[in-house]
């Protein structure tokens, strides 16, 4: 992977109007968001399109537990003080000339969004401007299994990427995750809801340092706690 430019996401500000307060009808078509791409891969170079094919409140494989979540935090979403974090299930390149894996590229989805309702990552974010946090309430899915009956480890440590990628990106720069440190202490039952709260703990120049805590929605169980440092891309290196 060559790194092409290094832009930062100038659309960020507009972006993180987009979804507080009101609530989104089911089924709504949502808005696309276009930002430069910092890296070259297989060719394709240029901006990257983040579509939103539809925001909705919840799907039916949710469960009670997290709808109930889910409509707390919208409700706090009407002051302002939190925001629900966009879901982008597609990135697909602009400006891009062909190549001959347009095909396969085509059909390129984001990791996380990449499952069919209800059997890989149900999840829905909040991020808190203030306080500079988000929470994910997060539902893993019968494919997600590692050990008989339990998420697989690794689902979970690409929740804690998401989350904590998203809380640096929510504070300011378009990030790539430089460093992940994961404590897997309490296994997490399969379809289980879990709470992931991420914060900054310090900005050093293009360095988001950030630390998240994987805890049962009663928080009674510590599951994970992790630390991770995410970078902004630097727009001097080519
Ligand atoms: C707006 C609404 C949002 C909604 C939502 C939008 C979607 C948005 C979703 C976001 C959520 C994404 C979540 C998935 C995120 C991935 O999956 S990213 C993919 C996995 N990560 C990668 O592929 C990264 C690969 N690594 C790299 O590309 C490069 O190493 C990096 C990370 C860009 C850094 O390269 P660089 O800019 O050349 O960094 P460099 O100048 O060498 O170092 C800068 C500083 O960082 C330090 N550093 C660099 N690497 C490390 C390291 N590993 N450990 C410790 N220190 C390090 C250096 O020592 C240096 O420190 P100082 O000397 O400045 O104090």
């Amino acid at each position: 992977m060559l790194r092409s430019c290094a832009p930062r996401l100038r659309t960020l500000g507009a972006l993180r109007g987009l979804t507080g307060g009101a609530r989104p009808a089911v089924g709504d078509a949502g808005p696309a968001l276009l930002i430069p791409q910092g890296f070259s891969a297989n060719g394709v170079t240029g901006s990257i399109r983040l579509e939103i094919p539809s925001i909705r409140d919840w799907t039916e494989s949710w469960s009670k537990e997290i709808r109930l979540l889910f409509d707390q935090f919208m409700k706090k979403c009407e002051d302002g003080s939190w925001k629900r974090v966009p879901s982008y299930r597609y990135i697909s390149p602009q400006d891009s000339k062909p190549t001959k894996e347009e095909g396969q590229m085509s059909r390129a989805r984001i990791f996380s969004r990449s499952y069919d309702d209800g059997l890989g990552f149900e999840f829905v974010m909040f991020h808190n401007d203030v306080e500079k946090r988000t929470v994910c309430f997060f539902q893993g899915g019968p494919h997600l299994q590692g050990p008989s009956g339990l998420l697989h480890g690794g689902a979970l440590a690409t929740m804690i990427d998401v989350t904590g990628g998203v809380t640096a990106v929510m504070t300011g720069e378009f990030v790539m995750t430089a460093n992940l440190n994961i404590n897997f202490k309490r296994p997490i039952p399969l379809g289980s809801v879990i709470v992931i709260n991420s914060q900054i703990d310090k900005v050093e120049g293009r360095k988001f340092f950030v630390s998240c805590d994987v805890q049962s929605v009663d928080e009674k169980t510590l599951y994970s706690n992790a630390t991770g440092l995410f970078i902004s891309l630097d727009p001097e290196k080519k």
